[in-house]
Protein backbone atom coordinates (compact mmCIF):
# COMPACT_ATOMS: atom_id res chain seq x y z
CA UNK A 1 0.00 0.00 0.00
CA UNK A 2 1.20 3.42 -0.82
CA UNK A 3 0.08 6.82 0.65
CA UNK A 4 -0.37 10.66 -0.20
CA UNK A 5 -0.57 12.72 2.56
CA UNK A 6 -1.66 16.16 1.71
CA UNK A 7 -0.37 19.43 3.83
CA UNK A 8 -1.91 19.40 6.82
CA UNK A 9 -1.70 20.61 10.87
CA UNK A 10 -2.23 17.51 13.61
CA UNK A 11 -5.05 18.42 16.45
CA UNK A 12 -6.15 16.66 19.35
CA UNK A 13 -5.20 13.69 21.52
CA UNK A 14 -4.14 10.32 20.87
CA UNK A 15 -4.17 7.31 23.36
CA UNK A 16 -0.82 5.52 23.12
CA UNK A 17 -0.82 2.08 21.68
CA UNK A 18 0.73 -0.91 24.24
CA UNK A 19 4.50 -0.99 24.21
CA UNK A 20 5.61 -4.49 22.46
CA UNK A 21 8.66 -4.29 24.53
CA UNK A 22 6.26 -4.92 27.50
CA UNK A 23 4.09 -7.27 25.62
CA UNK A 24 6.93 -9.62 24.14
CA UNK A 25 8.41 -9.86 27.72
CA UNK A 26 4.92 -10.38 29.71
CA UNK A 27 3.82 -12.90 26.93
CA UNK A 28 7.59 -15.06 27.53
CA UNK A 29 7.71 -15.10 31.22
CA UNK A 30 3.74 -15.92 30.51
CA UNK A 31 4.66 -19.32 28.30
CA UNK A 32 7.60 -20.26 31.16
CA UNK A 33 4.67 -19.93 34.27
CA UNK A 34 2.69 -22.57 35.23
CA UNK A 35 -0.74 -21.00 35.31
CA UNK A 36 -2.53 -18.97 32.50
CA UNK A 37 -1.56 -15.37 32.31
CA UNK A 38 -3.82 -12.34 31.54
CA UNK A 39 -2.33 -9.19 30.31
CA UNK A 40 -3.99 -6.06 30.04
CA UNK A 41 -3.38 -4.23 26.36
CA UNK A 42 -4.33 -1.55 24.02
CA UNK A 43 -3.95 -2.77 20.47
CA UNK A 44 -2.13 -5.55 18.72
CA UNK A 45 1.00 -5.45 16.39
CA UNK A 46 2.47 -7.99 13.76
CA UNK A 47 5.35 -8.45 16.52
CA UNK A 48 3.06 -9.48 19.20
CA UNK A 49 1.52 -11.90 16.78
CA UNK A 50 4.84 -13.03 15.92
CA UNK A 51 5.39 -13.86 19.96
CA UNK A 52 1.81 -15.11 20.39
CA UNK A 53 2.45 -17.52 17.21
CA UNK A 54 5.99 -19.10 18.30
CA UNK A 55 4.42 -19.44 21.74
CA UNK A 56 1.64 -21.45 19.94
CA UNK A 57 3.86 -23.35 18.30
CA UNK A 58 5.34 -24.72 21.80
CA UNK A 59 2.49 -25.83 22.87
CA UNK A 60 1.00 -22.62 24.56
CA UNK A 61 -2.90 -21.76 23.95
CA UNK A 62 -3.27 -18.07 23.38
CA UNK A 63 -5.78 -15.77 22.84
CA UNK A 64 -5.15 -12.21 21.40
CA UNK A 65 -7.79 -9.13 21.32
CA UNK A 66 -7.37 -5.49 21.32
CA UNK A 67 -7.65 -5.40 25.19
CA UNK A 68 -6.32 -8.39 26.19
CA UNK A 69 -4.29 -11.52 26.18
CA UNK A 70 -4.71 -14.60 27.36
CA UNK A 71 -1.92 -17.30 27.41
CA UNK A 72 -2.23 -20.87 29.42
CA UNK A 73 1.20 -22.63 29.13
CA UNK A 74 2.03 -25.80 27.55
CA UNK A 75 1.17 -29.13 29.33
CA UNK A 76 3.12 -30.78 27.42
CA UNK A 77 5.65 -28.71 24.78
CA UNK A 78 5.77 -29.52 21.24
CA UNK A 79 7.68 -31.99 19.15
CA UNK A 80 10.37 -30.27 17.29
CA UNK A 81 8.66 -27.37 16.55
CA UNK A 82 8.90 -24.12 14.34
CA UNK A 83 8.81 -20.68 15.30
CA UNK A 84 7.51 -18.31 12.56
CA UNK A 85 9.18 -14.83 14.35
CA UNK A 86 8.10 -13.06 11.59
CA UNK A 87 10.25 -9.44 11.32
CA UNK A 88 10.48 -9.47 14.54
CA UNK A 89 13.98 -9.46 15.84
CA UNK A 90 12.70 -8.95 19.87
CA UNK A 91 10.89 -12.83 18.98
CA UNK A 92 14.09 -14.51 17.50
CA UNK A 93 16.65 -12.58 19.73
CA UNK A 94 14.37 -13.52 23.35
CA UNK A 95 12.81 -17.19 21.90
CA UNK A 96 16.28 -18.38 20.97
CA UNK A 97 17.39 -19.35 24.48
CA UNK A 98 13.61 -19.19 26.20
CA UNK A 99 12.94 -22.13 23.48
CA UNK A 100 16.74 -24.05 24.07
CA UNK A 101 15.49 -24.01 27.87
CA UNK A 102 12.45 -26.07 27.32
CA UNK A 103 12.58 -28.12 24.63
CA UNK A 104 15.18 -30.15 23.06
CA UNK A 105 15.19 -29.55 18.99
CA UNK A 106 13.45 -26.41 17.32
CA UNK A 107 13.77 -24.70 14.34
CA UNK A 108 13.40 -20.69 14.11
CA UNK A 109 12.22 -18.91 10.71
CA UNK A 110 11.89 -15.17 9.98
CA UNK A 111 10.64 -12.76 7.49
CA UNK A 112 12.07 -9.44 5.79
CA UNK A 113 14.90 -8.27 7.09
CA UNK A 114 14.98 -10.24 10.03
CA UNK A 115 17.48 -13.36 8.07
CA UNK A 116 20.18 -10.42 7.53
CA UNK A 117 19.71 -9.37 11.12
CA UNK A 118 22.66 -10.56 13.59
CA UNK A 119 22.40 -13.79 15.86
CA UNK A 120 25.72 -14.38 15.63
CA UNK A 121 27.21 -14.31 19.07
CA UNK A 122 23.82 -15.39 20.73
CA UNK A 123 24.53 -18.48 18.67
CA UNK A 124 28.29 -19.17 19.65
CA UNK A 125 27.51 -18.24 23.95
CA UNK A 126 24.19 -20.79 23.59
CA UNK A 127 26.62 -23.75 21.87
CA UNK A 128 29.35 -22.86 24.20
CA UNK A 129 26.23 -24.20 26.45
CA UNK A 130 25.08 -27.37 25.44
CA UNK A 131 23.36 -26.12 22.16
CA UNK A 132 24.66 -27.22 18.34
CA UNK A 133 22.97 -24.96 16.00
CA UNK A 134 22.56 -25.13 12.39
CA UNK A 135 23.77 -21.92 11.75
CA UNK A 136 24.28 -18.00 12.56
CA UNK A 137 21.67 -16.40 10.96
CA UNK A 138 17.52 -17.48 10.71
CA UNK A 139 16.27 -19.76 9.50
CA UNK A 140 18.10 -22.11 11.95
CA UNK A 141 17.76 -25.67 13.95
CA UNK A 142 18.56 -26.04 17.61
CA UNK A 143 19.39 -29.56 18.80
CA UNK A 144 19.85 -30.35 22.46
CA UNK A 145 19.34 -28.60 25.60
CA UNK A 146 20.43 -25.21 26.93
CA UNK A 147 22.61 -25.48 30.73
CA UNK A 148 23.84 -23.21 32.75
CA UNK A 149 26.72 -21.91 32.85
CA UNK A 150 28.37 -18.74 31.69
CA UNK A 151 27.59 -16.43 28.39
CA UNK A 152 30.05 -14.10 27.10
CA UNK A 153 29.21 -12.17 24.64
CA UNK A 154 29.61 -8.47 23.83
CA UNK A 155 26.99 -5.94 24.79
CA UNK A 156 27.07 -3.20 22.09
CA UNK A 157 25.43 -5.61 19.47
CA UNK A 158 22.19 -6.26 20.63
CA UNK A 159 20.38 -5.88 23.94
CA UNK A 160 18.29 -8.45 22.77
CA UNK A 161 20.97 -11.12 23.40
CA UNK A 162 20.78 -10.27 26.97
CA UNK A 163 17.22 -10.07 27.32
CA UNK A 164 16.67 -13.55 25.83
CA UNK A 165 19.54 -14.97 27.97
CA UNK A 166 17.86 -13.36 31.42
CA UNK A 167 14.51 -14.87 30.16
CA UNK A 168 15.85 -18.21 29.47
CA UNK A 169 18.28 -18.49 32.92
CA UNK A 170 16.27 -18.95 35.68
CA UNK A 171 14.66 -21.90 34.22
CA UNK A 172 18.14 -24.27 34.12
CA UNK A 173 18.83 -26.38 36.90
CA UNK A 174 21.38 -24.23 38.08
CA UNK A 175 23.05 -21.09 38.42
CA UNK A 176 24.43 -19.17 35.26
CA UNK A 177 26.11 -15.59 34.87
CA UNK A 178 26.07 -13.49 31.91
CA UNK A 179 29.53 -11.86 31.36
CA UNK A 180 29.14 -8.84 28.71
CA UNK A 181 32.51 -8.59 26.49
CA UNK A 182 31.81 -4.67 25.76
CA UNK A 183 30.06 -2.22 27.26
CA UNK A 184 26.04 -2.46 27.29
CA UNK A 185 24.43 -0.14 25.13
CA UNK A 186 20.07 0.07 24.87
CA UNK A 187 20.39 -0.63 28.36
CA UNK A 188 17.13 0.81 29.25
CA UNK A 189 15.63 -2.32 27.56
CA UNK A 190 17.14 -4.84 29.63
CA UNK A 191 15.52 -2.52 32.25
CA UNK A 192 12.46 -3.15 30.96
CA UNK A 193 12.79 -7.03 31.25
CA UNK A 194 14.48 -6.70 34.66
CA UNK A 195 11.58 -5.05 35.47
CA UNK A 196 8.95 -7.87 33.99
CA UNK A 197 10.83 -10.85 35.70
CA UNK A 198 10.60 -9.22 38.91
CA UNK A 199 6.67 -8.78 38.00
CA UNK A 200 7.13 -12.44 37.87
CA UNK A 201 8.74 -12.83 40.86
CA UNK A 202 12.22 -13.67 38.76
CA UNK A 203 15.07 -12.35 40.96
CA UNK A 204 18.26 -11.07 38.93
CA UNK A 205 21.54 -9.73 40.16
CA UNK A 206 23.55 -7.14 37.76
CA UNK A 207 27.46 -8.54 38.83
CA UNK A 208 30.59 -6.72 37.07
CA UNK A 209 29.92 -6.29 33.28
CA UNK A 210 26.98 -8.62 33.18
CA UNK A 211 24.61 -10.73 35.66
CA UNK A 212 24.44 -12.99 38.04
CA UNK A 213 21.26 -15.59 37.39
CA UNK A 214 20.11 -17.89 39.88
CA UNK A 215 18.89 -21.31 38.10
CA UNK A 216 15.81 -23.51 39.49
CA UNK A 217 13.46 -20.57 39.79
CA UNK A 218 9.50 -20.43 39.25
CA UNK A 219 7.68 -17.78 36.75
CA UNK A 220 4.42 -16.88 38.81
CA UNK A 221 2.14 -14.48 36.93
CA UNK A 222 0.90 -11.47 39.15
CA UNK A 223 -2.82 -10.47 39.23
CA UNK A 224 -3.81 -7.45 37.49
CA UNK A 225 -1.09 -7.12 34.71
CA UNK A 226 -0.81 -4.63 31.97
CA UNK A 227 1.38 -3.86 29.72
CA UNK A 228 2.85 -0.10 29.20
CA UNK A 229 2.12 2.54 26.73
CA UNK A 230 4.77 2.89 24.42
CA UNK A 231 7.20 5.36 24.58
CA UNK A 232 8.46 4.70 21.05
CA UNK A 233 5.47 5.07 18.98
CA UNK A 234 4.11 7.82 20.75
CA UNK A 235 7.58 10.04 20.24
CA UNK A 236 6.28 10.27 16.85
CA UNK A 237 3.57 12.25 18.08
CA UNK A 238 5.43 14.57 20.60
CA UNK A 239 7.81 14.97 17.69
CA UNK A 240 4.82 16.23 15.47
CA UNK A 241 3.87 19.03 18.74
CA UNK A 242 6.96 20.08 18.28
CA UNK A 243 6.93 21.52 14.86
CA UNK A 244 4.93 24.24 13.86
CA UNK A 245 1.18 24.68 14.56
CA UNK A 246 0.73 21.16 15.49
CA UNK A 247 -0.98 20.38 18.84
CA UNK A 248 -0.64 16.79 19.72
CA UNK A 249 -1.37 15.48 23.39
CA UNK A 250 -0.55 11.26 23.73
CA UNK A 251 -2.44 9.49 26.74
CA UNK A 252 -1.74 6.47 28.62
CA UNK A 253 1.91 6.79 28.86
CA UNK A 254 3.96 6.20 32.30
CA UNK A 255 6.16 8.91 33.12
CA UNK A 256 8.18 7.49 35.32
CA UNK A 257 8.32 4.23 32.99
CA UNK A 258 11.95 2.28 32.94
CA UNK A 259 11.12 2.80 28.77
CA UNK A 260 14.63 4.90 27.15
CA UNK A 261 12.48 6.30 24.97
CA UNK A 262 10.69 8.14 27.60
CA UNK A 263 13.88 10.23 26.79
CA UNK A 264 12.02 11.39 23.79
CA UNK A 265 11.23 14.42 25.81
CA UNK A 266 14.49 15.82 27.12
CA UNK A 267 15.79 15.51 23.27
CA UNK A 268 12.82 17.85 21.86
CA UNK A 269 13.95 20.27 24.53
CA UNK A 270 17.57 20.43 23.30
CA UNK A 271 16.38 20.29 19.94
CA UNK A 272 14.24 23.08 20.51
CA UNK A 273 17.36 25.37 20.90
CA UNK A 274 19.16 27.21 17.81
CA UNK A 275 22.26 26.06 15.99
CA UNK A 276 24.59 22.99 15.63
CA UNK A 277 24.20 20.21 18.21
CA UNK A 278 25.51 16.49 18.61
CA UNK A 279 23.26 13.90 20.14
CA UNK A 280 24.14 10.46 21.54
CA UNK A 281 21.78 8.22 20.45
CA UNK A 282 23.51 4.43 21.59
CA UNK A 283 20.45 3.97 24.30
CA UNK A 284 17.75 5.73 22.26
CA UNK A 285 17.85 3.86 18.50
CA UNK A 286 14.41 3.88 18.07
CA UNK A 287 13.91 7.74 18.17
CA UNK A 288 16.21 8.35 15.56
CA UNK A 289 13.97 8.30 12.41
CA UNK A 290 11.30 10.70 14.04
CA UNK A 291 14.36 12.81 15.15
CA UNK A 292 15.89 13.56 12.07
CA UNK A 293 12.66 15.02 10.62
CA UNK A 294 12.45 17.18 13.93
CA UNK A 295 16.10 18.22 12.58
CA UNK A 296 14.87 19.39 9.76
CA UNK A 297 12.14 21.59 11.48
CA UNK A 298 15.00 23.52 13.66
CA UNK A 299 17.59 25.94 12.00
CA UNK A 300 21.18 24.51 12.54
CA UNK A 301 23.04 20.71 12.40
CA UNK A 302 21.95 18.12 14.43
CA UNK A 303 24.21 15.38 14.26
CA UNK A 304 23.48 12.23 15.50
CA UNK A 305 26.42 9.91 16.81
CA UNK A 306 26.69 6.74 18.59
CA UNK A 307 24.04 5.57 15.34
CA UNK A 308 26.15 2.37 14.14
CA UNK A 309 23.59 -0.20 15.47
CA UNK A 310 20.76 1.47 13.52
CA UNK A 311 22.48 0.16 10.64
CA UNK A 312 21.06 -3.60 12.19
CA UNK A 313 17.29 -2.94 12.01
CA UNK A 314 14.59 -3.55 9.97
CA UNK A 315 16.50 -1.37 7.14
CA UNK A 316 19.80 0.50 7.82
CA UNK A 317 18.09 3.39 9.74
CA UNK A 318 21.29 5.52 8.77
CA UNK A 319 20.62 5.36 5.19
CA UNK A 320 16.77 5.39 5.26
CA UNK A 321 16.68 8.22 7.43
CA UNK A 322 19.20 10.14 4.95
CA UNK A 323 17.05 9.18 1.70
CA UNK A 324 13.65 9.72 3.54
CA UNK A 325 15.08 13.47 4.28
CA UNK A 326 16.80 14.10 0.87
CA UNK A 327 13.75 12.86 -0.90
CA UNK A 328 11.47 15.51 0.76
CA UNK A 329 13.73 18.17 -0.09
CA UNK A 330 15.98 18.01 2.94
CA UNK A 331 19.52 17.82 3.44
CA UNK A 332 21.60 14.89 5.47
CA UNK A 333 24.71 13.24 5.28
CA UNK A 334 25.88 9.78 5.99
CA UNK A 335 29.00 8.61 8.30
CA UNK A 336 29.70 5.10 9.61
CA UNK A 337 28.02 5.58 13.08
CA UNK A 338 26.53 8.90 12.74
CA UNK A 339 23.63 10.66 10.80
CA UNK A 340 23.49 15.13 10.30
CA UNK A 341 20.78 16.42 8.97
CA UNK A 342 21.14 20.31 8.03
CA UNK A 343 17.55 21.47 9.11
CA UNK A 344 16.06 24.70 7.32
CA UNK A 345 12.91 24.88 9.18
CA UNK A 346 10.61 23.41 6.41
CA UNK A 347 10.50 20.65 3.95
CA UNK A 348 9.10 20.62 0.17
CA UNK A 349 7.55 17.20 -1.44
CA UNK A 350 8.33 14.21 -2.10
CA UNK A 351 7.96 10.26 -2.58
CA UNK A 352 9.76 8.19 0.24
CA UNK A 353 10.50 4.51 -0.13
CA UNK A 354 9.28 2.93 3.38
CA UNK A 355 12.14 0.33 3.07
CA UNK A 356 10.09 -1.85 4.55
CA UNK A 357 10.40 -0.27 7.57
CA UNK A 358 7.54 0.84 10.23
CA UNK A 359 9.78 3.95 11.85
CA UNK A 360 10.70 5.04 8.49
CA UNK A 361 7.15 5.38 7.54
CA UNK A 362 5.78 6.70 10.57
CA UNK A 363 8.44 9.70 10.24
CA UNK A 364 7.83 10.28 6.17
CA UNK A 365 4.25 10.90 7.94
CA UNK A 366 4.95 12.97 10.19
CA UNK A 367 7.54 15.23 8.14
CA UNK A 368 5.11 15.71 5.45
CA UNK A 369 3.55 18.22 7.89
CA UNK A 370 6.80 20.18 7.16
CA UNK A 371 6.25 20.37 3.97
CA UNK A 372 4.38 22.81 1.33
CA UNK A 373 3.51 20.00 -1.17
CA UNK A 374 2.12 16.17 -1.12
CA UNK A 375 4.24 13.47 0.23
CA UNK A 376 3.89 9.69 -0.86
CA UNK A 377 5.24 7.03 1.03
CA UNK A 378 5.91 3.64 -0.26
CA UNK A 379 4.67 0.39 1.67
CA UNK A 380 3.18 2.10 4.12
CA UNK A 381 1.67 -0.93 5.56
CA UNK A 382 5.09 -1.69 7.31
CA UNK A 383 3.43 0.30 9.97
CA UNK A 384 1.68 -3.20 11.11
CA UNK A 385 5.05 -4.51 12.51
CA UNK A 386 4.36 -1.82 15.83
CA UNK A 387 1.53 0.32 15.27
CA UNK A 388 -1.24 -0.63 12.67
CA UNK A 389 -3.18 2.08 13.87
CA UNK A 390 -0.83 4.64 13.05
CA UNK A 391 -2.96 5.94 9.56
CA UNK A 392 -6.15 5.73 11.23
CA UNK A 393 -4.65 8.11 14.28
CA UNK A 394 -3.06 10.20 12.25
CA UNK A 395 -6.36 10.99 10.26
CA UNK A 396 -8.83 11.36 13.42
CA UNK A 397 -5.90 13.99 14.05
CA UNK A 398 -6.76 15.84 10.70
CA UNK A 399 -4.23 14.37 8.76
CA UNK A 400 -5.16 14.43 4.92
CA UNK A 401 -4.25 10.55 3.54
CA UNK A 402 -5.23 8.96 0.39
CA UNK A 403 -4.50 5.17 -0.48
CA UNK A 404 -3.16 5.06 -3.78
CA UNK A 405 -1.96 2.25 -5.64
O1 LIG B 1 14.43 -5.26 23.70
C1 LIG B 1 13.66 -4.60 22.99
O2 LIG B 1 12.42 -4.61 23.17
C2 LIG B 1 14.24 -3.77 21.92
C3 LIG B 1 15.57 -3.45 21.93
C4 LIG B 1 16.22 -2.52 20.97
O3 LIG B 1 17.09 -3.26 20.14
P1 LIG B 1 18.68 -3.31 20.38
O4 LIG B 1 18.94 -3.80 21.73
O5 LIG B 1 19.16 -4.27 19.33
O6 LIG B 1 19.17 -1.90 20.19
C5 LIG B 1 15.20 -1.79 20.11
O7 LIG B 1 15.82 -1.21 18.99
C6 LIG B 1 14.08 -2.69 19.67
O8 LIG B 1 13.13 -1.98 18.90
C7 LIG B 1 13.34 -3.26 20.85
C1 LIG C 1 14.13 -2.70 15.88
C2 LIG C 1 12.85 -2.89 16.18
O1 LIG C 1 12.27 -4.05 16.58
P1 LIG C 1 12.86 -5.54 16.56
O2 LIG C 1 14.32 -5.45 16.79
O3 LIG C 1 12.13 -6.26 17.63
O4 LIG C 1 12.55 -6.12 15.19
C3 LIG C 1 11.92 -1.72 16.18
O5 LIG C 1 10.77 -1.88 16.61
O6 LIG C 1 12.29 -0.62 15.74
Amino acid sequence: MNVRIRPSVLRGTVEAISSKSCLHRQMICALLSRRETAIACRGLSRDVEATAQCARALGCAVELSETAIRLRPAERTADRPLLPCGESGSTARFLLPVAAAVTEGFSMAGEGRLPYRPMADLVRAMEENGCTISGDHLPLTVEGRLRSGTYRLPGDVSSQYVTGLLLALPNLDGDSAIELTTPLQSRAYVDITLEVLESFGVRVEKSGNGFFVPGNQAFTPPDGLRAEGDWSNAAFWFCAAAMGENRVEVTGLNGWSVQGDRAVVEVIRRMSQEGDLSIRVEEIPDLVPALSILACARRGKTTFTGAGRLRLKESDRIESCRRMVCALGGSAEAGPDSLSVLGSGALRCGTVDGCGDHRIVMAAAIGSLLCSGDVTVMGAEAVNKSYPQFFADFRALGGIVDDIL
